[in-house]
C-alpha cells in the first residue's frame, strides 16, 4: 500500500477497462477501485486535462486526429505510475500503437454487451461526438467489435446484469488472477 492508502504492487501492472460507448467501464473502474481500494482514472478526463477542452470541443475545433494524439501520450504517461485501474475512451481500440502500450503496462479488460445496452445506457448522446446517426453508430460498433476481442485479455459479459453484478464478477474474475 503507499502512502495515499491506495493498494500498489512492484511496477507497473494496470488494469484497462475497454469496450463501446455506455458499456459502463467509468463506473466500473470506479467500483473497483472502492472495493479494492485501487486508484482509477479515466484517459478522456486525462485528456481533457492535458488539451485543456473537453472531448467534444476538442473533435470539433482541431479534429478527431488531435484527440487521438492526446489519448496516444496520456497513455504513454502511465508507463509512470503504478497498479491503476484505467477506464478507457471507446475508441483506445483504434490505434495499434494504443494496444501495444497497454499490453506493455498491465492487462485489458473488455466490457461486452450489445448496442441496445450502450443506446440504453449512454447519457446525453447529443454531446457526444462519436454518437451520429443509429447507421452510422451501428457501423462503427461492428468495426470496433473484433478490435476490443483482439485486444482484450480477459472479456466481461455486461447484458441483462446490473453494476453491481458487473463489478462482483470482474473483480472475482481479476481477483483470481492476481491483479487486484
Ligand atoms: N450494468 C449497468 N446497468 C445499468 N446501467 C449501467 C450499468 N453500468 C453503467 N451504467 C450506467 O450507464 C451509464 C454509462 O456508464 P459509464 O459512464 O460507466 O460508461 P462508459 O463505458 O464509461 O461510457 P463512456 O463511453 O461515456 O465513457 C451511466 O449512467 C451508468 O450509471
Ligand atoms: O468511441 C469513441 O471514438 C470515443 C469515445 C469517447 O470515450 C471519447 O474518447 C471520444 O468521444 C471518442
Ligand atoms: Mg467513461
Amino acid at each position: 500500500m503507499n502512502n495515499n492508502g491506495y493498494v500498489t504492487h512492484e511496477g507497473c501492472d494496470h488494469v484497462f477497462f475497454v469496450g463501446f460507448l455506455g458499456a459502463g467501464k467509468s463506473t466500473l473502474a470506479r467500483n473497483l477501485g472502492r472495493l479494492y481500494r485501487r486508484r482509477y482514472v479515466d484517459t478522456d478526463r486525462l485528456a481533457e486535462r492535458l488539451l485543456r477542452k473537453t472531448v467534444s470541443e476538442c473533435f470539433h475545433q482541431d479534429g478527431e486526429g488531435r484527440f487521438r494524439d492526446a489519448e496516444t501520450e496520456v497513455l504513454r504517461r502511465l508507463r509512470d505510475e503504478r497498479s491503476l485501474l484505467v477506464s478507457c475512451g471507446g475508441g483506445i481500440v483504434e490505434r495499434e500503437e494504443n494496444c501495444h502500450l497497454m499490453h506493455e503496462m498491465g492487462a485489458v479488460v473488455f466490457l461486452r454487451g450489445s448496442l441496445q445496452d450502450s443506446a440504453r445506457q449512454i447519457q446525453h448522446p447529443e454531446k457526444r461526438p462519436d454518437w451520429g446517426s443509429s447507421g452510422e453508430t451501428r457501423a462503427l460498433f461492428e468495426h470496433r467489435m473484433p478490435l476490443y476481442e483482439r485486444t482484450a485479455d480477459y472479456i466481461v459479459e455486461i447484458t441483462g446484469k446490473s453494476f453491481e453484478q458487473v463489478a462482483q464478477e470482474a473483480g472475482a474474475l481479476l481477483w483470481e488472477e492476481g491483479l487486484l
